[in-house]
C-alpha cells in the first residue's frame, strides 16, 4: 500500500531553553512525529511534559534548537533557519494555514475591542472576505453558537464558554487546515466543557480540519481523536490508534497514566 504523505512531519525536534545560571530546560528531547490530513491527534502527558512547546514549535512562536517541521513537505520551522529562511509571503501564508485556540479564553482576547472586531481584524489582515467582512462575522458567530447580536459585546460582558466560542471563531476566520487546540476546555466550568468539545468535533468535520489536541483529560481524547501520542519528559513514549492506546497501552507511562495519575520520576534529572 502507498504510504500517504504526512501534512505535518516533525523531525528529531529538540527545544532546550536556557534558564541561566548554566541550567538548561529540555522541553523537547528529538520529536518525530506524523499529522496526517483530516485526522485528530492527541498529544497526553503530565503538566511540563512539554505538550504545549511542541504546539508552539508549530506555531513558529519558539526557535527550536534542532531539527525541522515539514508543511505539505516543504520546511516551515527549524534550527536551520539561516538555510530555508521563509519570505515575508510564506509566513504569512503558513500561519494562515495553522491557527491555535489556547487554554485561557480571556487572555487571549484583547478586552478593548469587541468580538466583533477581533474576528474582523483578522479577516482583514488576511484580506478574507474583502468588504463583507461583517456578514463573515455574524456567520462564524452562527457557526459556533453565538446570536450574532453578540459581536458588538466586549469580552467581560461574555461567560468563559462564550469566550472560548469567539476565540474558535477567529481561529476558523482565517480559514485553516490545521487547528492546534492547547487544553481548550481546561480553564472552563465543567458543566459547558462538553458542550466545547462537541462543537470542537462537529466543526472539524463539517470543515475538513486537521486538529492537535493538547490535554491532560484522557477520556476527552479518547473520545475526540483518531490518534493519540503520549509524552513523557519531552519525548514520545508512545503513539497509536485512540483505541489501541486505551486497549491496550504498551509503555509503562501509558499504563500508569490511565491507570491513575502518576507524577514523573524526581530522580530523572531535566534541569
Ligand atoms: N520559554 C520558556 N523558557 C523556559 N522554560 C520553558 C519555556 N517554555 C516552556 N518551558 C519549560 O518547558 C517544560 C515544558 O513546558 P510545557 O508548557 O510545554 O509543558 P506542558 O506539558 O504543556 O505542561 P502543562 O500541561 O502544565 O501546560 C516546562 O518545564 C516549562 O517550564
Amino acid at each position: 500500500m502507498e504510504k500517504r504523505q504526512a501534512l505535518v512531519q516533525i523531525k528529531d525536534l529538540r527545544q532546550y531553553f536556557d534558564i541561566g545560571s548554566g541550567k538548561t530546560v529540555h522541553s523537547l528531547n528529538g520529536i518525530n512525529l506524523d499529522i496526517y490530513a483530516g485526522e485528530a491527534l492527541g498529544i497526553v502527558g503530565e503538566s511540563g511534559c512539554g505538550k504545549s512547546t511542541l504546539g508552539k514549535e508549530i506555531l513558529k512562536i519558539n526557535q527550536p534548537t534542532n531539527g525541522e517541521i515539514l508543511y505539505d513537505g516543504k520546511w516551515v520551522a527549524g534550527a536551520d533557519y539561516r538555510k530555508h529562511r521563509l519570505t515575508h509571503k510564506e509566513r504569512k501564508e503558513y500561519c494562515k494555514k495553522v491557527q491555535v485556540v489556547f487554554q485561557d479564553p480571556y487572555s487571549s482576547l484583547n478586552p478593548r475591542h469587541t468580538a466583533g472586531k477581533a474576528i474582523m481584524r483578522g479577516l482583514k489582515e488576511h484580506r478574507i472576505c474583502l468588504g463583507k467582512e461583517k456578514e463573515r462575522t455574524a456567520e462564524l458567530f452562527r457557526m459556533v453558537g453565538l446570536p450574532e447580536e453578540m459581536m458588538n459585546r466586549y469580552p467581560h460582558e461574555f461567560s468563559g464558554g462564550q469566550r472560548q466560542r469567539i476565540c474558535i471563531a477567529r481561529a476558523l476566520a482565517i480559514e485553516p487546515e490545521l487547528l492546534i487546540c492547547d487544553e481548550p476546555i481546561s480553564a472552563l466550568d465543567v458543566s459547558i466543557q462538553s458542550q466545547i468539545i462537541n462543537l470542537l468535533c462537529r466543526l472539524k468535520e463539517e470543515l475538513g480540519l486537521t486538529m492537535m489536541f493538547i490535554s491532560h483529560d484522557l477520556s476527552v481524547v479518547r473520545y475526540m481523536c483518531d490518534r493519540v501520542a503520549v509524552m513523557y519528559l519531552g519525548s514520545i513514549v508512545e503513539i497509536a490508534d485512540s483505541e489501541e492506546i486505551y486497549t491496550n497501552p504498551r509503555h509503562f507511562y501509558t499504563k500508569a497514566l490511565l491507570s491513575a495519575v502518576m507524577c514523573a520520576d524526581p530522580d530523572i534529572e531535566r534541569v
